[in-house]
């Protein structure tokens, strides 16, 4: 085990690596995906059932929980970490993304945000040197700088301006971050999909120093093909030796075109937002299991798959308890998407261990052209 916080580079193969994050609450095998877990629990997953899927770390949002049950509560009953009964690291946003695409009645100033709470109407306010002692309250491992996040399409001014306040709201996150042994502060890198700004926001966040960076400001809407164009060159503008972070990505082929482009963490809330819904992720393709199709397949979701949905139950019985409303339903797709995700990220590992990326990627992508699923 570890007090201090550090990356070691294991692999490369290409533009893509493998490495670990050391932390004092343990290892993350990289590149990683995080499960996300925003008001202390990953929907439908205990948290045993979410390390079972081979989850090194999962996401907390300081949004939500500022709003409810509140930091200063969280913090009184011991922190994050024994409050959600989850002992390995846990990386929690800032919250400036949330207020934005959540919260009603925003006032954005150079001092931070006011708002209203979009569960009952309250007033708050975020500023970095609030969302900073937020998630110190916390405790979490991983602290996000505060920032702001554009939706796009917007114009270059727009995108400048705003990337020009992320970068002195990530100097005040950190310096109201301090020196907190253990715990790491991740600085966000925007601009865009303009280029030159995404270099100048590299090259402030630099200035600055970080345990990490984070490529933010994408899969707001860009599209993949925009998002892999940023991605061609945004991972090479920030420091080579330390985590880079694509927040919010995404589908399976976004998160293997992301690692291919230098990326080594990630996290989304699709796995298990749509495992929900009753759309399973498998390495042939999307199934939508509440389809009429299914009501009579004796055959697991995935032959290969090795989690409980795909080891216990048919589609026909997954078929039922969703048509039934049956709670069972959610918490099984919900496990098989995020052990899927998991089994890409630890496909992705081995190959780029072994120099056989490109291989694998070829497997990947032909696997899921197969059709009929
Ligand atoms: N702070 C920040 N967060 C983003 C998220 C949320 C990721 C998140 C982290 C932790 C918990 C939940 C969500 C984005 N999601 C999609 N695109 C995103 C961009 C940004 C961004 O530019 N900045
Ligand atoms: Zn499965």
């Amino acid at each position: 085990m570890t007090d201090r916080f550090s990356f070691d580079l294991h692999a490369t193969d290409g533009k893509a690596r493998s490495g670990v994050i050391r932390t004092p609450r343990g290892e993350i095998r990289t590149p990683a995906f995080m499960p996300v877990g925003t008001a202390a629990t990953v929907k439908a997953m205990l948290p045993e059932s979410v390390a079972a899927t081979g989850a090194d770390i999962l996401l907390g949002n300081t949004y939500h929980l500022m709003l409810r049950p509140t930091a200063e509560r969280i913090a009184a009953l011991g922190g994050l970490h024994a409050f959600m009964n989850w002992d390995k690291p846990i990386l929690t946003d800032s919250g400036g993304f949330q207020v934005m695409s959540l919260a009603g009645l925003r006032k954005l100033t150079e001092e931070g945000v006011t708002f209203k709470s979009h569960i009952d109407g309250s007033r708050h306010h975020l500023s970095p040197e609030r969302s900073m002692e937020i998630q110190a309250l916390l405790g979490s491992d991983i602290v996000m700088c505060f920032d702001e996040c554009p939706a796009l399409p917007a114009d270059r001014d727009r995108i400048k301006s705003s990337m020009d306040l992320s970068m002195r709201w990530a100097q005040r996150s950190r310096d109201a971050f301090g020196d907190r042994p253990g715990h790491a502060l991740f600085g966000i890198q925007q601009g865009g999909l303009e280029q030159d700004l995404r270099e100048e926001s590299a090259n402030a966040l630099r200035a600055i120093e970080f345990d990490g960076y984070a490529v933010g400001g994408l899969a707001v809407g860009e599209g993949q093909e925009a998002m892999f164009g940023v991605l061609d060159y945004a991972p090479d503008q920030l420091p080579v030796d330390k985590p880079r972070y694509l927040m919010g990505v995404g589908k399976p082929d976004d998160i293997v075109g992301a690692v291919k482009r230098g990326i080594d963490m990630m996290d989304c809330v699709l796995p298990s937002r749509s495992g929900r819904t009753g759309q399973a992720f498998t390495r042939h393709g999307v199934v939508n299991i509440k389809n009429a199709r299914h009501q009579d397949d004796p055959r697991p979701l995935d032959e290969a798959c090795t989690c409980p949905a795909c080891r216990g139950y048919s589609r026909a019985y997954l078929h039922h308890v969703f048509r039934a409303n049956e709670m069972i339903s959610g918490m099984l797709l919900t496990w098989h998407n995020l052990h899927y995700f998991q089994d890409i990220m630890a496909g992705m590992r081995a190959a780029i261990s072994a120099g056989s990326f490109a291989a694998w990627e070829a497997e990947f992508h032909r696997q899921r052209a197969q059709g009929d699923i």
